[in-house]
């Protein structure tokens, strides 16, 4: 993981690997809502991202209200959308479908 901010096709190719996720408005990121059944699911996969989070030292950006958490992605060293984002994205995702 370079860590480094995604520009230009590269970032488009990686997008397209997301298509759950769009880009932030006002601020160079990504972002997604995750609805779940009910709060202790919501806290259950928040609690399965954190762990991979704190693993890989790179940590979301999220606002949990009951069963909804809204995510935002972006790498604060270089200021934007690196490949860490993508990767923790992916990973979100295939916590939520499994
Ligand atoms: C000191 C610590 O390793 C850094 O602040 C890590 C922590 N988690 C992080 N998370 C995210 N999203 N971006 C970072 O640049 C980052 N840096």
């Amino acid at each position: 993981m370079s860590g480094q901010k995604l520009v230009g096709s590269e970032r488009q190719e990686a997008l397209s690997q997301i298509p759950q996720w769009k880009e932030a408005e006002g601020r160079d990121a990504i972002k997604r809502t995750f609805q779940f059944n009910d709060f202790k699911e919501a806290w259950a996969w928040m609690n399965k991202v954190a762990d991979v989070a704190d693993k890989d030292d790179h940590h979301p950006e999220w606002f949990n209200v009951y069963n909804k958490v809204d995510v935002l992605l972006a790498t604060h060293t270089c200021n934007g959308v690196s490949d860490k984002d993508i990767k923790l994205a992916k990973t979100m995702d295939s916590f939520f479908q499994n």
